[in-house]
């Protein structure tokens, strides 16, 4: 995490530690790659219990037993595809803080790239759909919002201390109006347009809510 903050969320997948280049190694992630991206594609089209393990398989040319030597089982795969979706966000987070920005302007943008990857990454939309699905996945799957919700209660907190935020204003409530926002405003799009204009939506609904949160 880029942040010195210990109280920056977005847990990271457990990730095995390298010992150094191990081309073997390197093969095994990239087809486990290659499985987990076509169970997204599958998954953000047809949702959790219309896709089988036979039809990821088949998209990539696959037996089932090779994929289940990554994946034990289809409630597996759609916890790998959960947890990439968070893991996009310290990506991001990493991205928008060497912009420079203040407190309140990386929490603008880091919602904006948000809405730009809902837009355009397949595991990303995929994580959603599992995530509004998780009662039919028996599963421990990420609990959704807090992350997002804890990282933008971070950044509000820092803009008041920067005497960015408009007094009065509670910068936990705030960052959770924020997610609910978004999270509304990429259901919305989703549902009437595929997420096609999520975008243009989101900077309508940030233009408003930033508009009252600021000092
Ligand atoms: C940033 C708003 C919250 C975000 O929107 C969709 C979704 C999927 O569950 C989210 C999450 O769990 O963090």
């Amino acid at each position: 995490m880029p942040e010195p903050d210990q109280a920056t969320p977005f847990r990271a997948p457990s990730i095995a530690t390298r010992r150094g280049p191990d081309p073997k190694q390197d093969r095994a992630a990239r087809t486990r790659l290659l499985v987990l991206t076509a169970a997204a594609e599958l998954f953000a089209a047809r949702g959790f219990r219309h896709t089988s393990v036979k039809e990821v398989a088949d998209r990539v040319e696959m037996t089932k037993g090779a994929v289940y030597f990554h994946f034990p089982t289809k409630e597996a795969l759609a916890v790998a595809v959960v947890e990439q979706h968070y893991a996009r966000w310290p990506v991001l987070l990493t991205k928008v803080t060497a912009e420079g920005h203040g407190p309140l302007a990386t929490a603008v943008r880091m919602l904006e790239g948000a809405a730009i990857a809902f837009r355009d990454d397949i595991v990303v939309q995929a994580g959603a759909r599992l995530q509004i699905e998780r009662p039919q996945i028996d599963a421990e799957l990420p609990t959704p919002y807090v992350d997002w919700t804890r990282l933008l209660a971070t950044l509000l907190r820092r803009a008041e201390a920067a005497g960015e935020l408009h007094p009065g204003v509670c910068p936990q409530a705030a960052a959770r109006s924020l997610v609910a926002a978004f999270f509304g405003t990429q259901h919305i799009s989703d549902v009437l347009h595929e997420r096609a204009d999520i975008v243009e939506r989101w900077a309508e609904t940030a233009g408003l809510l930033f508009r009252a949160i600021r000092a």
